[in-house]
């Protein structure tokens, strides 16, 4: 920008002063750049409903801050899914997910089925690879001391879709020294106050 002849720079200063007089002038604005830095816009994940799910809707976030989408259990039409006491069971849902490279689906349990119930993923949280095209499925663990019935389009987990660092391991022969060290596994104990 040239103002005067000048080479005028705006910086950040600037724009949060020019935003904070608009929006006292109580004109209509976009957010200012800090929050807008949190709106990045939605990955796109092809997803293919297997016909078992066909009547299901797809997965969705339940609440705007949401972040695991609720997977449903996809059973054949009139099946219930009776988990005994301290039974496992894999439990479809139907649907095939295509992950982009860089991503994983983390598959985690629901807090109220987990409370109420006792109803957790057993191998929590699951791990659906980027390069996985096969149907995803819940493994469902009952916990708790009630059999516990799992009915098709119940809601029984959620999907958190999550980016993947990467990495190259490389070998040394020795590594750094840090305060902890090897002390692990309870080693800084469970008392707070002493
Ligand atoms: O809760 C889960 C966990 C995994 N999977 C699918 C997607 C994942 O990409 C694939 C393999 O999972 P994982 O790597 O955890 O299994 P593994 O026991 O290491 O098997 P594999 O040798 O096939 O990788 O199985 C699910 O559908 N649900």
């Amino acid at each position: 920008m040239t103002l005067g002849g000048r080479v005028f720079r705006p910086g950040r200063f600037f724009f949060m002063q020019t935003y904070r007089f608009i929006q006292k002038a109580g004109l209509k604005t976009r957010p200012p750049p800090s929050d807008r830095i949190a709106m990045t816009s939605p990955l796109s994940i092809p997803i293919l409903r297997l016909s078992h799910a066909a009547d299901l809707p797809l997965p969705s976030y339940q609440s705007e801050g949401a972040a695991g989408l609720d997977l449903m259990a996809a059973l054949a039409a009139g099946e219930t899914l009776v988990l005994q006491p301290m039974m496992r069971a894999l439990v479809p849902t139907g649907l095939v997910f295509q992950i982009p490279q860089g991503y994983e689906g983390q598959v985690r349990p629901r807090s109220g089925l987990a409370v109420k119930s006792g109803i957790t993923v057993l191998n929590a949280p699951g791990t659906v690879d980027a390069d996985y095209r096969g149907e995803v499925k819940v493994a469902l663990i009952n916990l708790g001391a009630e059999s516990f019935a799992i009915e098709h389009g119940m809601r029984i987990a959620q999907l958190v879709i999550a980016p993947v660092t990467l990495s190259v391991l490389v070998e040394t022969a020795e590594v750094d020294s840090t305060a902890r060290g090897s002390s692990g596994f309870g080693s800084t104990g469970t008392v707070t106050v002493k």
